[in-house]
């Protein structure tokens, strides 16, 4: 029997890490395997996990893929890391990836197509989570106007952002569409929402909205979708690209580090400052507080910041604060982190 695979995309922020913590709070023994792929090198995605302490967020457990974005490293990175999965003893019962939030999912599944793997796995089913707030304000909606604008000037250069083809990439490829933070949504705001989702995707693909990615595993982990065997169907943006046009050339990355703050609020209000001024679309990473034992998880998405501790530094580790920033291509990376360190 072959081996499910479910790959979980989804815009930068937009829960999937939370997603895997809740599946993995459920997992009831089952050995599953996380495979992550950060845009930003510091494999903060990971250390969540392990920070987390939920069975099965080990170290053993999570592979990071970290030299590159999965959907460009596929030979080279990807297949022989699930060769690697598929060395283990014992097997894993499920493996979960979760990419990069600008990873463009149609080569990734296309991947498991290839001899080294296709006999031993399958993509059981390919999630797409959505930002419900992030939708509801328009982020990945084109400006009607500007494409009209562009179109008229040049019809073939034309082209929808990069968000969006990301967004209606990753919504062409899934199984199931998962409209994840739905508590920062009004009723009427989510209904509509989950229609519009339900009208773009095709007849057999579900909409579920979600709080905190609390989906149940039986679906979640059991979409027995083969994606594999249909991707080559599913039309994307990237179909039309030429090898060198990936989206996430349009986005940049870079880290922060610093020492220890004395009040991690100042740190948020400092991010509050310059996130808007330089069009940063994620900050995430920890901070080391002063006299504090744990270490201080800071999230950015958006206009929304959520602070927290989370595990205790451990002995020999170097305590610092390292704050991932993800914004637009020509990010004045010297700018941003002079206020941010200010
Ligand atoms: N209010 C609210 N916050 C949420 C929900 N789900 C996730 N978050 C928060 O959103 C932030 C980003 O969540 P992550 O799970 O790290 O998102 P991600 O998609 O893994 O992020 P990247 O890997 O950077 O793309 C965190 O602060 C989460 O606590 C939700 O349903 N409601």
């Amino acid at each position: 029997m072959k081996i499910p695979a479910t790959v979980i995309t989804g815009f930068l922020g937009a829960g999937k890490t939370t997603l895997i913590r809740h599946l993995m709070s459920r997992a009831k023994g089952a050995r599953i395997a996380i495979l992550i792929n950060e845009f930003g090198d510091r494999g903060v995605d990971r250390e969540m996990l392990l920070g987390c302490g939920i069975d099965g967020c080990s170290d053993d457990n999570i592979v990071e893929l970290a030299n590159g974005c999965i959907c460009c490293t596929v030979a080279d990175e990807f297949v022989p890391t699930m060769e690697k999965l598929l060395a283990r003893e014992p097997l894993p019962d499920h493996i979960i990836i979760e990419t990069s939030g600008l990873a463009l999912p149609k080569p990734l599944v296309q991947a498991f197509n290839w001899p080294e793997i296709r006999t031993r796995l399958t993509v059981d089913g390919v999630i797409a989570l959505i930002d419900a707030p992030a939708l509801a304000d328009g982020r990945f909606a084109d400006d009607p106007e500007r494409l009209q604008a562009q179109r008229a000037a040049d019809p073939a250069l034309a082209h929808p952002s990069p968000l969006v083809e990301l967004f209606e990439d990753q919504l062409a490829c899934a199984d199931l569409v998962v409209l994840n933070k739905s508590d920062l949504v009004d009723s009427p705001t989510l209904a509509s929402l989950q229609d519009d989702l339900a009208s773009r995707v095709g007849n057999g693909t579900k909409v579920i909205a979600t709080r905190q990615g609390a989906l149940d595993p039986r679906v979640a982990l059991g979409l027995a979708a083969a994606a594999e065997a249909s991707i080559e169907h599913r039309h994307c943006h990237h179909d039309e690209d030429g090898e060198d046009d990936h989206d996430h050339d349009e986005f940049a990355s870079f880290v922060a580090t610093f020492g220890a703050v004395g009040d991690p609020a100042e740190v948020e209000q400092r991010i509050r400052i310059v996130a808007p001024a330089h069009d940063v679309l994620r900050v995430k990473g920890f901070l080391h507080v002063t006299d504090k034992a744990r270490r201080h998880v800071v999230q950015a998405v958006g206009g929304r910041i959520d602070r927290y501790y989370d595990r205790a530094w451990t002995t020999g580790e170097e305590r610092r604060s390292e704050l991932v920033v993800i914004g637009k291509k020509g990010l004045d990376c010297e700018a941003v982190t002079a206020v941010l360190t200010a």
